[in-house]
């Protein structure tokens, strides 16, 4: 169960009236997701996503919507906030910010076939393209800064075994990071985290990128990487689909065509995607939250992605 802080439609009837929404008519909390508190929202003008934020504070959480505001202004199609009377789109609620979203049509696609990752992956693109000229800078908070701090924490947790393989690709990553092709990658603002679970597809039409909460500026490729890493895999042995792999590429290529550089990176690259999740899921296995209800993702499944990734070459971006 994903509610962590419980809102009832009362709550929610004075609150809503700063809206341009109408009388709120529905409230249901969404049980999955394990970073925020979700609700599907109906009022008198449609169908819309109630978030409240458990972890985000108000001063990070404007990167985000206002990058979901840009990018919906833009034709790409992701979640559009909805700003109150006075044009702030993360306003308290229960004391906690939150924010009012448009619910996408659809539901996710978990078995995805290379028609969905063509869409996904010429999405893709086009929201990288869309982002080139947002305002707005954030690191990417998962990447190499947090992959050393974080490293540390869950190694005393480990096995000898898996301490050795963090341990070197940690390093063999800095020295990736350092090297003259990582400079020429293009940046900007990247999804991150864009998994089957955050897109919305009805049949073969892709609805929407959602879950924008792990968005920072990095490395388009860096984006790719983690796309493909869960797109076009045997969820089992995270052994990649080139069927898959070649449609998610070909589209997101034909849209926004890889550079030489971004060739040359793209193994290591695949490697870098699936330490963050072998990392982050390590630590919210042996160092969860202290209000942690959830069981944690499996660390071991990015384990066996990151060794595949480093004993097999994938397909070629191009
Ligand atoms: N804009 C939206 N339109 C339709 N459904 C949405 C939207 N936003 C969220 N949802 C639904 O709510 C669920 C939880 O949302 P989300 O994945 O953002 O949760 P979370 O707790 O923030 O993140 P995480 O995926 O990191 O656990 C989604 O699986 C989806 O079903
Ligand atoms: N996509 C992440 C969860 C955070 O959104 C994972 O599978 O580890």
């Amino acid at each position: 169960m994903a509610v962590f802080t419980p809102v009832a439609l009362d709550d929610v009837a004075q609150w809503i009236t700063q809206f341009p929404l109408g009388k709120a008519l529905e409230l249901k909390g969404i049980s999955s997701g394990i970073e925020n508190s979700n609700f599907f929202l109906t009022t008198e003008r449609g169908e819309y996503v109630l978030t409240i934020f458990e972890n985000l504070s108000f001063e990070q959480l404007p990167f985000y919507l206002n990058l979901m505001r840009h990018l919906a202004e833009r034709g790409v199609l992701v979640p559009a906030p909805v700003a109150n009377d006075k044009g702030e789109l993360i306003v308290a609620l229960h004391g906690k910010p939150a924010s009012i979203v448009s619910k996408l049509e659809g539901r996710s696609q978990m078995d995805p076939q290379p028609v969905h990752c063509a869409a996904v992956g010429a999405m893709l693109a086009r929201m990288h393209l869309a982002g080139q000229d947002y305002a707005l800078q954030q690191p990417n908070l998962r990447g190499l800064a947090w992959w050393h701090a974080t490293t540390p924490a869950v190694l005393p947790f480990i096995p000898d075994e898996q301490a050795h393989l963090l341990r070197a690709e940690v390093h063999f990553q800095d020295a990736f990071a350092a090297c003259d092709i990582h400079k020429q990658l293009p940046a900007g603002p990247i999804h991150a985290d864009l998994f089957r679970n955050n897109v919305m597809f009805d049949g073969e039409r892709l609805t929407g990128f959602f879950d924008f909460y792990f968005a920072g500026c990095d490395t388009w490729l860096f984006d790719v990487a983690v796309t493909v890493n869960d797109w076009c895999i045997d969820v089992g042995t995270g052994v990649l689909d080139q069927a898959r792999v070649r449609a998610l590429l070909d589209a997101y290529h034909a849209v926004r065509p890889f550079t030489a550089a971004e060739h040359t990176a793209w193994q290591p690259m695949l490697r870098a995607g699936a330490l963050r999740f072998w990392l982050s899921r390590l630590y919210d296995f042996y160092c969860p939250r202290a209000a942690e209800m959830l069981t944690p993702h499996d660390p071991g499944h990015f384990e066996r992605i990151l060794r595949e990734r480093i004993a097999t070459p994938a397909p070629g971006l191009f």
